[in-house]
């Protein structure tokens, strides 16, 4: 069975993630478009990445607008059929429910608090923090307001998951394999402690498709991950 890793082919040029996608595509559940490929290509990158892989895509445009707009933006992108579809839960409850009503098809997964922000950046943009209980909040209110999946750091899913119970997805960016260089994310840990932590989906970009060889590092976390999953936790 394919890997439960969303690899983020953040590439600026759609023949670069053509590329990462078939490479990875054999080891993973799953491949995210996010905003550098989108912005410039739209809906054709969609088209190419699934291309004749068999693999999910996952549509990372972490909407935040009004309801109306993010409602109208969640109809006209759930017509493309991705898997999983971002929005800010930061946008309010009016907009994660004008999202998740637009796209009943689609899953609607709310990010809590992004995993490049720390104490501090949380402080200077007046997010009452810590990082745990912005997301806890955040969680609530996305939950309440119809979303099923959630996106927030390793650090956070634990007591996620004890707050909003086993049916909700959580998804968790900033993973890094143990000597990842961490780059710009603040809230990290290893594939095998965001998945022992109970998270559903990984999202992985730069420690795979940076990699000399992609396929080759994708198949090494799945592995990794499978043996973590076969592991009894002590
Ligand atoms: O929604 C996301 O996927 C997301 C949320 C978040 O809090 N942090 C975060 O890094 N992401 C995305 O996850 C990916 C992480 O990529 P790497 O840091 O290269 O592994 C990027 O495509 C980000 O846009």
């Amino acid at each position: 069975m394919a890997a439960p890793i969303a690899v983020a082919i953040d590439a600026p040029e759609i023949e670069t993630a053509a590329r990462w996608a078939s490479a990875v595509a054999p080891h993973v559940s799953t491949v995210k478009v996010g905003l550098e490929l989108y912005l410039r290509y739209g809906p054709e990158v969609i088209t190419t990445v699934r291309g004749a892989n068999k693999v999910d895509v996952f549509l990372d445009l972490k909407l935040h607008d009004i309801p109306a707009t993010v409602g109208g933006a969640a109809r006209n992108m759930a017509r493309f059929k991705p898997s999983i579809l971002t929005v800010h839960a930061a946008g309010g409850r009016d907009m994660v429910k004008a999202a998740v009503e637009a796209a009943p098809q689609t899953q609607i997964a709310a990010v809590t608090v992004l995993t490049s922000l720390d104490e501090k950046a949380l402080d200077e943009i007046g997010l009452r923090g810590p990082a745990s209980e912005a997301a806890r909040r955040l969680a609530v209110l996305a939950v309440e307001s119809g979303a099923r999946a959630l996106v927030c750091s390793p650090w956070e899913v634990a007591s996620l998951r004890a707050e909003v119970g086993p049916d909700i997805t959580l998804i968790t960016p900033g993973v890094r394999p143990s000597g990842a260089e961490r780059g710009d994310q603040a809230r990290v840990a290893t594939p095998e402690e965001a998945i022992e932590a109970g998270a559903d989906l990984l999202v992985i970009g730069r420690p795979i498709t940076r990699a000399a060889d992609p396929g080759a590092a994708a198949a090494s976390i799945a592995a990794a991950l499978r043996r973590a999953q076969s592991t009894p936790s002590a």
